[in-house]
């Protein structure tokens, strides 16, 4: 573990529990008739909204949209950019990290974002984004990103 992951998290204690909740309640509108895996996210903005995310598949597979992804996109297009925490669970009785892609999409919006992977029980492990996504490539790779960032 690295030592972002280990150090304390911006949300309080019953905000952690509230992200909990949000993530596991969002997993019931979950559209995952082919994988049958239920995913839910929760993901809270600095202003203290929180925006629910479940996973969307498609009968061509690979149009399927992550949980995570669907709360992205839910939460920026309605004007939101900066983001504290996701919570993101499943109900198979495990840990859900999440897939690459999504790591990817997430790390646009900033490599410190904290990430709470939720059990059914509602316990959790905490990670921060940078430690999922390395060496990322992002938008402060671009040349002339602000003026894009600006459009
Ligand atoms: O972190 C993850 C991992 C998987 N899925 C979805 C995609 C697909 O619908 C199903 C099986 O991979 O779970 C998510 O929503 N989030
Ligand atoms: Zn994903």
């Amino acid at each position: 573990m690295s030592v972002s992951a280990l150090s304390v998290s911006a949300l309080s204690d019953s905000q952690i529990e509230d992200l909990i909740t949000q993530s596991l309640a969002a997993r019931e509108n979950s559209y995952s008739p082919y994988s049958k895996f239920r995913v839910g996210a929760a993901l809270r903005t600095t202003d203290g909204k929180v925006f629910q995310g479940c996973n969307v598949e498609n009968a061509s597979y690979g149009g399927a949209i992550c949980a995570e992804r669907t709360a992205f996109v839910k939460a920026v297009s309605e004007g939101h950019r900066r983001f504290v925490a996701i919570a993101v669970s499943c109900d198979f009785n495990s840990f859900i990290t999440p897939c690459g892609i999504c790591r990817q999409f997430m790390n646009e919006f900033g490599k410190s974002l904290e990430i709470f992977f939720v059990n059914d029980d509602r316990t959790y492990k905490r990670a921060i984004l940078e430690d999922l996504l390395p060496f990322a490539f992002g938008p402060e790779d671009l040349p002339d990103n602000s003026e894009k960032q600006k459009a």
